[in-house]
């Protein structure tokens, strides 16, 4: 069924109980497609949902109107998880206009290829009268692409954010004040790490744009919908630290290891950031017991980035590599890293695990490596050493 956020306005997106991976981004708790429509005198739905879920979305749509007597479809960002249903949407309704940034024109036209498309272009300052309500569009480029906006409602002080403020969540709640509190912000983070980190800069300019505005609800297109003040407070609160590169000073030690030499090494390093008193978490990539993008809000806000592959073939482990590149798209900045592993006859992982430090401009420890399985005494060097590196590192600051 449709859910009402205020009198005439719904809810009707779709609850994608069973996806667990996004572009490489794991999603175990799944997702929604948030959808909304507006009755008034312009009847309008503000974005759609994927393609596979189109069906669920017209279903909610037709519980409350009549789909042919929509008068606006208002897309607000061109990827498929919000677009995908707009082509089945403007056929079955006999009138629609579609209402979206210039940017994102082009970018349904690139997707969907219909020329019979009637369009409105949009842009920071416009905006659209729906009877005893508008909205008022501000674009946001690259939070998360180009084509990227968002609405506000002033009528209703609703903010209609799509992918800002989102997380992947699958619940059969829709408002944030049913949902335990600590579970849409860790998953808030892991989103905005996973999609959004990239675009520091835009995330300012965007959070700048709606700064003033009167915000009772964020209408966001993936999740839970935000209703309590102090959560739209929080909100906006954690995109500003986490758009200035803000960090909690703790550390992560990521690794793989073939025959536990290197993990050795990663339990020495853990050892000593114990004794250093730095809070840590550690991921081990063997077997893919973690999954990457799980590492990428660690990364985010932590200060001492650990990482350890053994030697294979004159490279690094491929789950290692996959870290780093993955890593290498967020641009996470002002981190200490070090790299460790062990060897056989040639040792050149190190030197590519710092390579990745230097392209990442991280300050960067003096790395550790071990000739085939490290001993007691290494282990405790490699301990020792760690514990001073940091404590200067910490004396520094
Ligand atoms: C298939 C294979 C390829 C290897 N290639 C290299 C190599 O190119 N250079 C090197 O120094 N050691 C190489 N080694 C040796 C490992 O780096 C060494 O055994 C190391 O101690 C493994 O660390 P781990 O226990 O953390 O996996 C290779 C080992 C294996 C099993």
């Amino acid at each position: 069924m449709a859910i009402q956020l205020r009198e005439g306005i719904y809810w009707v997106g779709a609850i994608d109980w069973e996806i667990r991976n996004v572009h490489g981004y794991v999603t175990p708790r799944g997702t929604t497609y948030n959808a909304y429509l507006i009755i008034d005198e312009k009847i309008t739905v503000i974005d759609t949902v994927k393609a596979s879920h189109t069906e669920e979305m017209m279903k909610r749509i037709s519980k409350i109107v009549d789909p042919k007597d929509i008068d606006y479809i208002i897309s607000l960002h061109g990827e498929l998880d919000h677009s995908g249903a707009i082509p089945r949407l403007y056929d079955a309704a006999e009138n629609a206009t579609i209402i979206a940034s210039k940017d994102d024109i082009k970018h349904l036209h690139l997707h969907f290829h219909r020329d019979d498309f009637r369009v409105i272009e949009k842009k920071t300052g416009d905006s659209v009268s729906l009877g005893k309500r508008s909205l008022h569009f501000v674009t946001i480029p690259m939070v998360h692409w180009p084509d990227s906006m968002v609405g506000y409602m002033p009528e209703e002080k609703i903010l209609f954010s799509n992918d800002a403020f989102g997380q992947h969540l699958a619940s059969s709640e829709r408002f944030d004040y049913e949902y335990p509190t600590d579970i849409i912000f860790e998953e808030l983070k892991k989103y905005y790490a996973n999609i959004v980190m990239p675009y520091a800069m835009p995330v300012k300019r965007a959070l700048d744009a709606v700064d003033g505005l009167d915000i009772e609800m964020i209408a966001n297109a993936h999740g839970l919908i935000w209703t309590k003040k102090e959560n739209i407070e929080r909100v906006q609160e954690e995109y500003r630290s986490w758009s200035n590169h803000e960090q909690d000073g703790k550390a992560i030690i990521v690794y793989d290891s073939m025959w536990e030499s290197t993990k050795k090494m990663a339990y020495a390093v853990q050892e000593a950031l114990e004794d250093a008193g730095i809070e840590y978490h550690m991921f081990s990539l063997h077997a893919h017991t973690d999954d990457i993008s799980d590492i990428i809000p660690y990364l985010m806000t932590c200060k001492y980035v650990f990482v350890g592959s053994p030697n294979l073939n004159n490279t690094i482990l491929p789950t290692i590599g996959a870290f780093m590149t993955y890593a290498k798209g967020f641009k996470a900045r002002n981190k200490v890293a070090m790299a460790f592993g062990s060897y056989g006859w040639s040792n050149s992982a190190t030197k590519e695990i710092n390579a990745f430090f230097e392209s990442q401009k991280w300050e960067i420890l003096p790395s550790i490596e071990s000739e085939f399985v490290p001993d007691a005494n290494a282990l405790d060097a490699l301990r020792d050493h760690v514990i001073e590196q940091v404590k200067a590192s910490e004396t520094a600051e």
